[in-house]
This record gives C-alpha cells, structure tokens and sequence, in this order.
C-alpha cells in the first residue's frame, strides 16, 4: 500500500432520479454525529437509477493537488460528498490519512440560525477541537473571511459568497492533511480567489494533500500537479495541462465532433529544436506535430488547429478552413499523416488547451474532428494583460 494521503479505489455512487438526499436540512445531523447517510442498499437497483460516479480511481499524495474537473452533472460534487463522507459509496473504497477539512463539509454544517462566531466554534467542536483552541485561531479565521462586520449576524443573512469566505477561512484554520476544496472560486471576488490560491498553495508546500474543483481553469493550472477529468472518454487522470486540454475539448461548441473523422495517434508540442514543453515564455517560437489517421475517405482535407484560454474557454486562435492552413487535398479511409503548425505563442501569461481540427469543405460537416491535443502553461509573468500583445512601443514626443 502506498503512502498515499488518499487513495480512491473502484468508486461508484448511484442516485435514483428525481429524488435528491441531501438538503442542507438533512445533513447537519448526520455531520454532527459525524455518521454516513444517503446510501440505499447496493443490492436494491430501480430502472431510474443512474451511475453519477462510476469506477473512479486515483490517489492524492502528501504535498500534492489533484484538480477535479468535467462539465456540469459530472458528478464533482458528488465526488467530494463521497470524499467527505457526507454521502457514501454504492461500491468501492476511499481511503484517507490524517485530518481532513472540508469546505463543502464546513459549509453545509453551518446552523443557519447561529451567528458566524458561532458556526466557527460550532465547526471547531465538530472537528475535534476544544474552546481555547477556537478562541486562539477565531480572530485570523475572522481576518481571512473579511466578514468582520457580519461575523455577529445570523448565516442565514449571508450572500453566498459571505458563505464561502467564513467556510473557506473556518476550513483552512483546521490544521488539515488533507483539504478538499470546491468552488470557492466562483463565488468570491477577484481579491478573495486570489488568497484562496495563495493559501492552498502555501498548504501544499507544507505537505497538505489537496483536492480541488473548480469550472476556473486558470486555478486548476496554476494550483494542481494532476487532474481527473470525469465524463471524458476515456476517463482521464494525469499531467494537468493534458487534462484541461481534454476537458476543453469535451466543452467544446456544438458543430464540433470528435473523433469521427479522424483519430490522433500520436502528438508532440515542443520548441523549434524538438524538445517538448509544457510550459513557455510568452513569444516562444512553438511546433505542434501531430499524428493523424483518416478514419472516412475525406475529398477534401485542410488541417489546422485551435487555442483556446482555459480560463474561460475564449477562443484565442482557430485556424479555421478559410485560411487553408494546410490542404492536402483526398485522403483515403485508414490513411497515417504526419502534420507540422511551426508558430510563436504570442500570449499572455495563462493556461492554453491546443486541440486538432481536420475539415472538408466539400462536406455538409465542415469540421470532421476536433481534437483536444496538448495543454500549454505561458509563465512569464508581464506588466500587460488581455488577450493579444500589441508590442507597444511607447515614445514622448516632447
Ligand atoms: N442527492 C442526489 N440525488 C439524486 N441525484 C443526484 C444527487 N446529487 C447529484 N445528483 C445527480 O448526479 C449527477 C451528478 O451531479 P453533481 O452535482 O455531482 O455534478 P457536478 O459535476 O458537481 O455538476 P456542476 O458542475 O453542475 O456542479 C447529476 O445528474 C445530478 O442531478
């Protein structure tokens, strides 16, 4: 057995439709009592029961951050109820070593009724700890949340970012191991994400074992060492440029199809001189390769490629047909192709996902393939922002 801070063996989570189990109402007992509710047998399956997590596996090691990510209804959230124990498991094993804090955990257990200051101490006595210990963390939990004017007023007056900010400081505050964290970022503002990152990654260098999701590509780059992507097909885990890549891919708009033009069979983005990259200086001259096989006869075929910010799926360049890139004409069904796009990334500093497109004009579906290829991490960090580099060149003119 590894020294894993969690390990995820075989994970699977079924839910019968229409019936949800777990209204903040019906959770707050069983995290009290510290129990695990919402699972009906593993032997009673109805025809409207559906898989929201399905053979699930990885491992989180100490001083590590794993991203978690997929499209809306994935099943993320699910994923981390598991992870917490708020729900359990129809099948399959969670493993977790040390104290693990919460934000979804520490969120749904605040009494709505109770004042923040009290949901602090309320949330310290859940998690194990005695008075004086709340007392000494309660004013850097209540600095961290930047609610200390609200901190006397019943949570259920907060908006649902004044909810995040004191679930976020209560859970960092807790000493954790392991820290699972969900989307805090889409709730707070500009500043507060900002710290949130800071945090989590100051936790990661001090050894705490992260698990984080979030729809904020830019976080999942700039924090995590690997991702999960669930609902890809096939399932993904690894390297996290490879795995927003991936997930952009499956977010992708709707005249897109993948795969069922052409398959790729091998891809290489590197330097001018060979070697591959991950991450770049913007401006760095770049080659994308690609290996590809026609999977129909195709009359017509142009290749190209696309970037896209991973941020916020912004579309930063695509190469589209009109600019016959490359065009190289019939291609037979079963057909292997090496393609080359020399270029400079002109971007700012950012998470990019490359995906591959292959069309055929003379077809009603112009785009036959689109492809998420590769994941790139710009670094460097620029007094300019946006999107494009003008190359200003500023004079005073007297
Ligand atoms: N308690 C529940 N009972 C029944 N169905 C549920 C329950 N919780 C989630 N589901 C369903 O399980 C699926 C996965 O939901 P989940 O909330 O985990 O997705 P998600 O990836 O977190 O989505 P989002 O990005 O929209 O937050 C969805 O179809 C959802 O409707």
């Amino acid at each position: 057995m590894s020294g894993a801070a969690v390990q995820v063996t075989d994970l699977w989570k079924r839910f019968h439709r229409g019936e949800r189990q777990d209204s903040l109402r019906d959770l707050i007992p069983s995290l009290l009592r510290r129990s695990r509710p919402g699972a009906r047998s593993a032997a009673t399956l109805r025809d409207d029961d559906f898989w929201a997590v399905r053979e699930v596996q990885f491992g989180v090691e100490f001083g590590e951050a794993l991203g978690i990510i997929g499209p809306n209804g994935a099943g993320k959230s699910t994923m981390l109820k598991l992870l917490t124990g708020i729900l359990r498991p129809t099948r399959g094993e969670i493993r977790m070593r040390g104290r693990l804090a919460s934000l979804i955990e520490v969120s749904a257990g605040f009494h709505q009724d109770l004042t923040g200051r009290e949901n602090v101490y309320l949330q310290g006595a859940v998690m194990g700890m005695s008075r004086r210990e709340v007392d000494r963390r309660l004013d850097s939990i209540i600095d961290f949340s930047g609610i200390e004017t609200f901190i006397d007023t019943p949570v259920k007056r907060y908006s649902s970012g004044m909810n995040a900010r004191l679930g976020f400081a209560i859970a960092v505050h807790l000493d954790p191991d392991v820290l699972v964290i969900d989307e805090v970022l889409s709730v707070g503002d500009m500043a507060f994400q900002e710290k949130c990152v800071q945090r989590m990654k100051a936790f990661k260098r001090d050894g705490v074992a992260i698990v984080f999701v979030s729809h904020n590509m830019q976080a999942i780059g700039d924090l995590c060492d690997r991702a999960l992507v669930l609902k890809s097909s096939p399932r993904y885990l690894g390297e996290v440029g490879e795995a927003i890549a991936r997930y952009l891919g499956l977010a992708g708009s709707g005249d897109e199809t993948m795969g069922d033009g052409a398959a790729v069979l091998d891809v290489r983005l590197t330097d001018r001189q060979g070697r591959t990259v991950e991450a770049v200086a913007p401006h760095t001259p770049l080659r994308l390769e690609v290996v590809v096989r026609a999977d129909v006869d195709i009359p017509d075929a142009i290749f190209s490629f696309i970037v896209h910010r991973a941020t916020d799926s912004l579309c930063v360049y695509d190469g589209n047909f009109t600019t016959e890139e490359l065009r190289l004409g019939p291609l037979r069904a079963g057909q292997t192709l090496t393609v080359r796009f020399d270029h400079v990334a002109h971007l700012a500093r950012g998470q990019y996902a490359y995906k591959f497109v292959l069309h055929d004009p003379q077809l009603a579906k112009h785009r036959l393939s689109v492809l998420p290829v590769a994941g790139l991490r710009v670094d460097e960090m620029r007094t300019w922002s946006g999107v494009a580099d003008l190359s200003v060149e500023a004079s005073a003119l007297g």
